[in-house]
């Protein structure tokens, strides 16, 4: 631990990695055992079974092996804002803030709106922030949205300065009555206004996108409407780029400075490769190394708010900490989400990644870089290392910084740097700026970063420095998963493999860590296994685990039920519930069992360049009939997504097994439980992961039910898997 006076952040080590550790020693043994057992006991028959079984457990075991990497030394870390302004407020660098949106329909404008007023009015000093949005979609309504909210900024930023509003983002501050406090006269005249004011937007924003096309005596307000004049699409048009605030020229209803306002639009032709985000990043890298070029960059999703209005401030008590080496690269906050179900239904709070997880890689060597809520020196991003960086801003690789250009001049360069040829030929993607390649980018990229010596940080205030929105179904989330998965395995099989990449650089643990992450997509393969040949086997009357009557059994049981243990005590100790824990553990099975091998699918498919790994936009959007069931935690089915057919397979294969082994047992009474205990064990275990899906699939009648038709296919394939299994003559293999 260091502490001085004069540090700006202290870093503690959690006490329970000297748990962990002890832990872990005791399982190990106990995983040895487990494969000496395995070793010691081929059947005579039946070899192909165990091939399976024995082969998922070590695919099981190798996972554990990596995960004990996360637990080996996690840190906490506490940041000191108000050190930071006494010593350094007239230092504090710049910041360019970015901001991606990709689609007008699956992401509201309003929310990009209320993300980008929220970091207008951040807490630090209006001259030093500068916000770019990116609009991959292009649309003539993002573009409305933020004009109206260059509008309203000019209220709304001095109200938040002037009062020392802690809730910046106007719909989350007019929303949540805690926060009103109950000041002067004045303030509650000025915040009944801006509260009309901001519904008057907000009714204006929406009603617009509703209609579909911005009203053409609206046009004249801005020039910028005339972008849209010739009618463009989304995949086919020039580059677009308006000033919607500028840095000395605009200023609010005070007479005050306002941060400036850049909306962004990138050329995009079918005929080019556009690259997802990360395209889109590198973009604003650019455009804004013309425009405000400061040494800091904040990214952000459309719909991640800044919820603390000082995390900027904790951010910089990490850069500008007098002892911090020069190789800290990014300050990674972590993503907290307002969308989340009482008991985290679809386990999309994302606890274990970010309350467990990234504490422990944060210990050894620096948490990955998230795509979002994350704070990076730009030359970090401009492909540099460690020590040729400063706090200055960086004349380096980009190239392009034009000294004393007049404003129209400096547009026009920007708009070239944001054609879709400028990086042709060029390292961007490759080794400047975002990484291309790959549906995670940002673990990706945050890898490389790291590859050249630089070092990050969590950083984790108690009030969430950002907060978003997750998928509120079902289907969303896998799909969600699904991209993940298959990105983070894009990392595996390509030259950035953290098992073989940057071995100088990064450490064993820290590579163990990313090797976790990376290999989600082809552990489904351990979880079908054991999730489907046992309970094969039951229905065909075969035993692959020990006799109750024999001490190996014991070794299953504690394998197992320390397992889940050690897990659930971990959950609850980072604030989590028991129910929040079962609601995760379920969401592994489906997840296993869908998202994790249509990831491998669409991988193995980019590898024998059949198809690409895409990245499908989750959508922010949903119906208030599904908004209740949400609520009540009821899965939501409702569309006839494929990705639902393998979990309710196994669910429903694995309940035919467990109502089987029962009618033996009743039948025969205790030899038949004797060697088909631990199995019988483990298909309850699985229909008891897998009740919200039999419940949809045959109890529900609503219309978030399983639909029919992946409920027909779903039985087809579990007849078809059954009768194979108990006619080809697999069993003597
Ligand atoms: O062609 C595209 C596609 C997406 N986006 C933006 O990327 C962001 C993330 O997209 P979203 O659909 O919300 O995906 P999530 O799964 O929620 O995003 C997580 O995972 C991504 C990587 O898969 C990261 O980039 C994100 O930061 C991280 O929050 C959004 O702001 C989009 O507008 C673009 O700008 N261009
Ligand atoms: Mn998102």
């Amino acid at each position: 631990m260091v502490s001085t006076d004069s540090a700006l952040y202290t870093t503690v080590e959690k006490p329970c990695a000297k748990i962990n550790r002890a832990y872990a020693c005791i399982y190990f043994v106990a995983i040895l055992g487990l494969i000496w057992y395995r070793i010691t006991h081929i059947p005579n028959e039946c070899y192909l079974t165990w091939i399976v079984v024995f082969g998922a457990e070590l695919g099981f075991a190798f996972c554990w092996i990596l995960d004990q990497a996360f637990r080996w030394r996690p840190v906490c870390r506490e940041t000191f804002p108000k050190k930071l302004s006494d010593r350094f407020e007239k230092e504090l660098p710049s910041v360019d803030i970015f901001i991606c949106t990709a689609d007008p329909t699956k992401e509201p404008p309003l929310n990009t709106v209320n993300t980008v007023l929220s970091t207008l009015a951040h807490d630090y000093p209006v001259e030093k922030l500068s916000c770019y949005v990116s609009d991959d979609g292009g649309s003539i309504l993002t573009f409305y949205a933020l004009f109206e909210a260059s509008r309203f900024a000019k209220f709304w930023v001095p109200f938040c300065h002037k009062y020392s509003i802690k809730q910046r983002c106007p719909d989350a501050y007019f929303n949540d009555r805690d926060d009103y406090p109950h000041k002067n006269l004045s303030y509650a005249v000025e915040c009944e206004n801006l509260k009309n004011m901001y519904e008057d937007m907000k009714y204006s924003i929406n009603s617009t996108v509703e209609r579909g096309t911005v009203p053409q005596d609206k046009w004249k307000d801005h020039q910028g409407f005339k972008e849209w004049s010739s009618g463009i699409s989304s995949r086919d048009h020039h580059s677009i780029l308006e000033i919607l605030l500028e840095k000395g020229k605009d200023s609010d209803v005070e007479g005050h400075d306002l941060p400036s306002l850049v909306y962004v639009a990138r050329e995009k032709r079918p005929e080019h490769q556009h690259n997802f985000k990360a395209g889109a990043l590198n973009v604003l890298i650019r455009v804004s190394a013309v425009v405000s070029n400061a040494p800091f960059i904040l990214t952000l999703d459309c719909d991640m708010y800044a919820n603390n209005c000082e995390a900027l401030r904790e951010a910089m008590c990490f850069f500008m900490d007098p002892q911090t080496d020069h190789q800290l690269g990014f300050v990674q906050f972590p993503q907290r989400f307002h969308s989340i179900t009482k008991n985290d239904l679809y386990a999309n709070r994302l606890k274990r990644i970010f309350d467990v997880q990234f504490q422990g890689f944060d210990g050894i060597g620096g948490p990955p870089y998230g795509g979002t809520g994350c704070v990076h020196r730009r030359d970090v991003l401009c492909g540099s290392e460690p020590q040729k960086s400063s706090l200055k801003p960086s004349k380096l690789s980009v190239n392009l910084i034009r000294e004393k250009s007049s404003p129209s001049e400096m547009l026009n360069e920007a708009r070239i740097l944001a054609q879709c040829t400028y990086e042709k030929n060029s390292l961007w993607g490759k080794k400047v700026g975002m990484i291309y390649g790959c549906a995670v980018e940002d673990v990706l990229t945050g890898f490389t970063i790291q590859c050249r010596g630089w070092k990050s940080v969590y950083c984790a205030p108690k009030r969430n420095a950002f907060q978003g929105q997750a998928p509120v179904n079902l289907n969303d989330t896998l799909i969600q998963h699904k991209r993940w998965t298959a990105g983070l395995f894009e990392i595996f099989v390509s030259k950035f493999c953290p098992f073989v990449y940057g071995i100088h650089r990064v450490s064993i643990a820290h590579r163990m860590c990313y090797g976790l992450y990376c290999l989600c997509a082809p552990s489904c393969l351990h979880i079908l296994c054991y999730g489907l040949v046992p309970a094969l086997c039951t229905l065909n009357g075969r035993s692959l685990f020990p006799q109750i009557s024999s001490p190996w059994c014991l070794l299953f049981v504690y394998l197992s039920v320390s397992a889940y243990a050690h897990s659930v005590i971990e959950f609850i100790g980072a604030g989590g519930s028991v129910k929040s824990w079962w609601n995760e553990h379920r969401m592994w099975v489906i997840k296993g069992t869908s998202s994790y091998p249509f990831g491998l699918i669409q991988v193995l498919c980019k590898l024998m360049g059949i198809s690409e790994v895409g990245f499908e936009v989750t959508s922010k959007m949903s119906d208030s009939e599904a908004a209740k069931r949400y609520e009540a935690e009821i899965y939501e089915f409702g569309v006839a997504s494929t990705m639902f057919i393998p979990p309710a397979t196994l669910v429903v294969i694995n309940l035919i097994a467990l109502l089987n082994g029962i009618a033996q047992v009743l039948k025969k009474g205790y030899p038949a439980l004797e060697g088909m205990f631990l199995q019988l064990m483990l298909s309850g275990f699985i229909v008891m992961n897998g009740y919200g899906i039999l419940e949809g699939m045959f109890l529900r009648r609503d219309n978030g039910r399983m639909p029919m038709s992946v409920t027909v296919s779903s039985l087809l394939a579990t007849v078809v898997m059954c009768f194979v299994a108990s006619n080809i003559s697999l069993w003597h293999y």
